[in-house]
């Protein structure tokens, strides 16, 4: 069992690594946001500039929904180029830099409006983004956006926050002196349950209770399903399903909800659920999910809420529905409260320029200063009606208000048998005193340990979903011993969809390179939890004295148990822990993939998943020429449409990489490759592929980029292009990889981010029926013995075809 030594170092552990990701994230932005240019930040995707107002109106809960686009008055294109900006993201809105420069506007002022302007990125367009500004019912003067405005993204560093709090929670229960004893006994510690003594390594986990007769309600569960059902049915404190790409992670999981919240043979009760994921995207797809389950024969169907920023849930109407700030939309006062949201809406527009007859002349002077005393006005009421009072009374008394508001959100929670969160939101004001039977997270391999700690407080058991053969969640903070070896300040970091606030999401499609200086061996630690942490033991990392202990064998059942140890990077996850700490007897993975055709996945499922993966005979003839939409074709068409994996190989041709900026530290692109990517798409769409079943995968922002500017203008925006990190999770039919690096020496053999495994999984198991990779062999091969087999096994499986030639 793990000591209390070992715990208190892994704790502290934990608690250092967060410290520098706040750190990270806080030097990132102050940095970027002190001293670059406009240029740069917008080069760095940080901010969109020379912006204006297309429209203004009140959202769910009272809120300014701000919506901005490039004018044609200051850009000859109206297409955004790419930038960072998510859906949750925080964001200010401000006066466009050049233009603050010449009306020298006092500091103080700036820094007032700039608050007053700062919200949550609501919706991204091509052409649009959406911004719901905070505090509908502050006090603050209302927001004026200049005519001429920018958006910029913020550090958050709120989810750092929580997981720290969550942490000194945990240990406050588990180690009572912890943190001094007379002040700490003040402080909340939650009850000890068996699933933390088990997580932490204090006690075994626990002998399942078989269940013997079973009756899925899914009669089409493939044998891996259905047992990954029943073990998570069976296990007293935690299972985790591992769900390679298109295995049906969420189908299994839906499956599950459904037996836990039935009453049935199994389960005497039913019982309560706290749904979360890594993202808000994660949550939403499964809310989706149960919205078109089918009514139960007999009795009601199981309620649920959504809990989240209504600028962070998907906007999809079923989703929005079931959001705690909907339910309390839909009482009597909401007819009422309708007709004060379209008051403020004409009268925002017209105070934007944006009004019917206002030609795009804003109100001036004493007549602007009334409209805004107006909207106050309007909003307080607003927010009054939207926020619900059940007994149907209103009041502007906050404290009032308040308690009354919160009234409500505990009725409609109390009734509600699955709540749904991400797990940064599972630990806000409203779920503080609320607690399940079972807590679900979604892409725990995406999620940092901490933040799963946020639900897992609230719950006697936990399920995790995840698969640690793709991307980790991303770590803004480097490593010491990394920034000595490279020798390069990251500029861009490379991240994906993440924890609901822009602690990681910042990261997203930001490329640092830092695997530039990693060895394979480093890589290989990476990648494996249990290697992970003994391969490289970083210089500050405590070590254990004590290491696996030997237990007696139990039949059937590991006999190592591995005791905790303190990760050596945010990047180990809870579900990475827990196979490193309890072995396979916690987990059970899914072999089936409904995805790919059979020779897409032949690589992947041999190199990152034993060959255990085999295609389900649905999907794994499956061509392009087997498109609806595809009609007869010529012979040469026919040829594209019918095979399964293309590789444009560019070895010979010197398509060089370059990169970006004017030092080696910027993001990498190659123009070539970008004209052969071009010709293989325009060769795609004249055989009949619709530019909505192509997407196009690289892992630089700055190929993304050229990409872009190249095929939107003609091929539109529903071609989609993007780094893999923005595609994890997601699937197309055709799929074109551009790898870039191609050096001109060839003994630099130097491929970046190439080397983790896990990236180039997710990019190859995105195709459904058509994958096509246009690389240089001679110099990808050189970056690791991954890479290596990789080219080979293209070389003899792919349609090889000499970029050069073609
Ligand atoms: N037992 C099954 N029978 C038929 N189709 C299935 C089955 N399980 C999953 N699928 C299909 O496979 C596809 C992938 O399923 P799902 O979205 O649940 O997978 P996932 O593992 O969550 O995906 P991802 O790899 O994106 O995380 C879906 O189209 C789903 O309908």
């Amino acid at each position: 069992m793990s000591s209390e030594t070992q715990l208190r170092i892994f704790f502290e552990r934990q608690h250092k690594l967060l410290q520098r990701e706040r750190e990270a994230e806080l030097e990132r932005y102050t940095l970027i946001l002190s001293s670059s240019s406009q240029k740069l930040l917008e080069q760095k995707g940080l901010a969109l500039g020379s912006l204006s107002v297309a429209n203004v109106t009140v959202g769910l809960g009272g809120r300014t929904l701000v919506e901005l686009e490039r004018s044609t008055a200051y850009h000859t294109s109206t297409l955004f180029p790419s930038h960072q900006f998510r859906p949750g993201d925080i964001a200010r809105i401000e006066e466009n830099a050049s233009t603050s420069a010449k009306k020298k506007i006092a500091k103080n002022t700036e820094e007032k409006q700039s608050r007053e302007n700062e919200g949550v990125v609501y919706k991204v367009t091509d052409t649009r983004i959406v911004i719901a500004l905070d505090s509908p019912d502050s006090n603050a003067e209302d927001a004026d956006i200049p005519e001429r405005c920018r958006v910029v993204r913020l550090a958050n560093t709120v989810t750092i926050d929580r997981m720290d709090e969550t942490l000194d929670q945990l240990e406050r229960a588990l180690l009572p002196a912890a943190d001094g004893a007379p002040e700490s006994k003040k402080k909340f510690s939650p009850p000890v349950t068996p699933l933390m003594r088990a997580l932490l390594g204090l006690s075994e986990i626990s002998e399942r209770t078989p269940i013997k007769d079973l009756t899925f309600f899914d009669k089409t569960l493939n044998p891996s399903q259905k047992d990954a059902v029943r073990f998570a049915l069976e296990v007293p404190e935690v299972a985790c399903i591992h769900g390679p790409p298109g295995t049906g992670k969420t189908h299994t999981l839906i499956e599950i909800i459904r037996q836990l919240t039935t009453v049935t043979s199994v389960n005497p009760k039913p019982l309560r659920l706290l749904i979360c994921g890594a993202s808000n995207l994660s949550v939403d797809n499964i809310m989706e999910r149960l919205l078109t389950l089918p009514a139960p024969s007999k009795g009601d169907r199981v309620k649920f809420t959504r809990i989240g920023h209504p600028a962070r849930v998907m906007a999809h109407e079923g989703v929005l529905d079931a959001t705690l700030e909907a339910k309390s939309y839909r009482s009597d006062q909401a007819a009422l409260a309708r007709d004060v949201k379209n008051e403020l809406d004409i009268m925002l527009n017209t105070l934007s320029g944006k009004g019917k007859g206002s030609k795009g002349k804003r109100p001036k002077g004493a007549e602007r200063k009334k409209m805004w005393e107006e909207v106050r006005s309007l909003r307080k009421e607003s927010a009054n009606f939207l926020k619900h009072v059940p007994n149907g009374l209103l009041t502007t008394d906050p404290c009032r208000y308040r308690q009354r508001e919160g009234q409500v959100v505990q009725a409609v929670l109390k009734e509600s048998q699955i709540v749904l969160a991400t797990c940064h939101s599972a630990g806000g004001r409203q779920l503080r005193y609320e607690n399940f039977d079972v807590v679900i997270i979604d892409e725990a391999t995406q999620a940092f340990e901490a933040v799963c700690w946020i639900p897992i407080l609230k719950a006697k058991k936990l399920i995790l979903a995840g698969d640690p053969k793709q991307l980790p969640p991303t770590v803004l903070a480097v490593s010491k011993r990394k920034k000595k070896d490279s020798k390069v300040v990251p500029k861009v970091v490379q991240a994906p969809k993440a924890p609901e606030t822009s602690v990681v999401d910042v990261l997203r499609n930001l490329d640092i390179d830092e695997s530039e200086s990693d060895d394979e061996e480093e890589l290989e630690a990476k990648e494996d939890p249990i290697f992970a942490e003994t391969a490289d033991v970083d210089d500050e990392r405590p070590l254990i004295e004590e290491e696996a202990k030997e237990i007696p064998a139990k039949k059937g059942v590991s006999n190592k148990l591995v005791l905790i140890k303190p990760p050596r990077s945010l990047e180990t996850t809870l579900f990475d822990r827990l196979l490193a700490m309890h072995g396979p007897r916690v987990k059970r993975m899914l072999n089936v993939q409904y995805r790919m055709h059979k020779r897409i996945v032949t690589f992947p499922s041999r190199k990152m998943y034993d060959s255990k993966l085999q295609s389900h005979p649905s999907v794994s003839n499956r061509l392009l020429r087997d498109l609806s939409n595809i009609t007869a074709t010529a012979d040469d068409d026919d040829e594209i449409l019918s095979t399964p994996v293309v590789f444009f190989d560019t070895a010979g041709c010197e398509y060089f990489e370059r990169t970006e900026g004017d030092t080696d530290e910027g993001s990498k692109c190659n123009e070539n490759e970008v004209t052969v990517v071009k010709n293989w798409v325009d060769d795609l769409i004249a055989a009949g592929v619709l530019p909505s079943q192509i997407a196009i995968i690289t892992p630089y922002q700055a190929q993304v980029t050229l990409l872009t500017s190249l095929l939107r203008p003609i091929h539109g925006l529903e071609i989609e292009i993007g780094t893999v990190d923005s595609m994890q999770g997601r699937e197309k039919d055709a799929v074109i990889i551009s790898l870039v690096r191609s050096n001109d020496k060839p003994m630099k053999r130097s491929v970046g981010f190439l080397k983790d495994k896990r990236r180039l999984n997710v990019a190859m198991t995105r195709a459904k029926r058509h994958l096509c990779v246009v690389g240089d062999s001679s110099t990808v091969q050189h970056g690791s013995g991954y890479l290596k087999s990789w080219m080979t096994w293209l070389e003899n499986n792919a349609d090889v075809r000499y970029a050069g030639l073609e």
